[in-house]
């Protein structure tokens, strides 16, 4: 593993400390994560960012025939944003005739799911052990598929992307949905895969498991740090995304339990994964809005032939689009979590996550909100859209 991906993954290992991750293996804090990021990859960043001098010699950005291929599509979230649904779609078009991956690091991920880049453990395995994870290239056209939701939400990803995959051919796919729904449907995937790891069941139990109770805390508590670095919206999602020391200082008494937080980062993600605003302006510091799609899952939902059009402009770089016959087939229903067996479920009826809803665009989401709707104007030309909250006003 020659290169920066190499150096990256060492520095940070040696300059930080590790705590254990939400999933039970150690990630680095993001104590002064905003100079780390950028003395760390300030070289790289610019040229990413400009006239793509690629910086990075790597199995990735060399792309030979005869090795294994790194993919070169991304869809990095959002997490419960249909990312498995277009997944299917996508790689099951004998039209598009894209690769996902031959296998994965871990056991128990969704198949669509590498995690290289928000995992440390697979990360300091190195490129060569990612672009493994592939087939061998047989021809140049062949595209590769990454489709890891979970990438959106980790603020160190884009650097780490940045370092080692190919900037000039990658295109990057985010589906974005409604937050308080997003997070909604969040909170039902923990109840029902992940609550039997104690962490998130002791720090669910604070709040009697109840999603209502999370958004009457949780949101508070981001806003703090939201309005603290609104004067510099590009940093606010590395400053206040879930895993930073901000929120793991967090300790708030939930009155209707008398229980302390634990662990606050869990619930606290279910909200500062729909920060969207901050979070592609996040991203857009390390690559450019226009190597990115970024599509609506209620468009998708409602109407797929037009909305998935809208990912043509990250196919065309590699000589593909999708013709009608293919969008006619539609967006397959996946990962559809019913919770029906879910211990401690509290299930909303449509009025009372509206009622919790209206809370959470006021205190958090609308402002994000604002901002990604002027980035979809202003890089994507696409107006008139992420109104969430309108199904929201009485
Ligand atoms: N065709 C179609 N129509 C409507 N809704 C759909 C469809 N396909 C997927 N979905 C919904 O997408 C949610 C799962 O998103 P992800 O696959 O991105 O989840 S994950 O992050 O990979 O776990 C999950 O949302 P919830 O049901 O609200 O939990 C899925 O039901």
């Amino acid at each position: 593993n020659s290169g920066l991906a190499g150096k990256a993954g060492k520095e940070l290992g040696d300059d930080h400390r590790t705590y254990e991750s939400e999933y039970g293996e150690p990630y680095e804090t993001e104590d002064n994560e905003a100079a780390d990021l950028s003395n760390l990859l300030a070289d790289q960043m610019t040229p990413s960012y400009g006239k793509s001098a690629i910086k990075v010699d790597n199995v990735c950005t060399r792309r030979r025939v005869g090795d294994h291929m790194c993919p070169e599509l991304f869809i990095l979230g959002v997490q419960k944003g249909g990312t498995s649904s277009l997944w299917v779609f996508l790689v099951t078009s004998t039209e598009l005739k894209i690769q996902t991956g031959l296998n994965l690091y871990e056991e128990y991920a969704m198949p669509k799911e590498m995690h290289f880049f928000d995992k440390q453990s697979f990360f300091a395995e190195g490129v060569d052990s990612y672009a493994e994870h592939f087939e061998v290239r047989d021809e140049e056209s062949q595209l590769s598929l990454d489709a890891t939701p979970a990438y959106s939400r980790y603020a160190r990803v884009p650097p780490l992307m940045v370092s080692t995959i190919n900037m000039e051919r990658s295109r990057f796919i985010i589906t974005v949905r409604d937050p308080v729904h997003r997070g909604y449907s969040w909170y039902t995937h923990i109840l029902q895969r992940l609550i039997r790891m104690p962490r998130f069941d002791q720090a669910y139990q604070v709040f009697d498991y109840k999603f209502s109770l999370m958004s009457k805390y949780m949101p508070k508590l981001i806003n703090e740090c939201v309005q603290r670095w609104m004067k510099y919206p590009k940093l606010v999602f590395q400053h206040c995304w879930h895993l930073t020391d901000n929120v793991r200082r967090t300790g708030v008494l939930v009155e209707e339990t008398g229980l302390e937080t634990i662990y606050p980062w869990i619930p606290s993600s279910i909200f500062t994964d729909g920060l969207y605003g901050y979070m592609m302006l996040h991203w857009f510091r390390f690559i450019r809005p226009n190597l990115f799609c970024i599509i609506f899952y209620e468009k998708l939902v409602e109407s797929f032939a037009d909305e998935i059009q809208h990912i043509g402009p990250c196919l065309k770089p590699f000589g593909r689009e999708i013709l009608e016959s293919d969008a006619a087939r539609g967006l397959p229903l996946v990962n559809h979590i019913k919770c029906k067996t879910c211990k401690n479920f509290e299930r909303l009826v449509d009025e009372e996550l509206s009622a919790v809803g209206r809370k959470l665009n006021e205190e958090l989401f609308t402002r994000s909100n604002d901002v990604f709707r002027e980035l979809m104007r202003d890089h994507f030309n696409r107006t008139g859209m992420a109104d969430w909250e309108k199904a929201y006003t009485l």
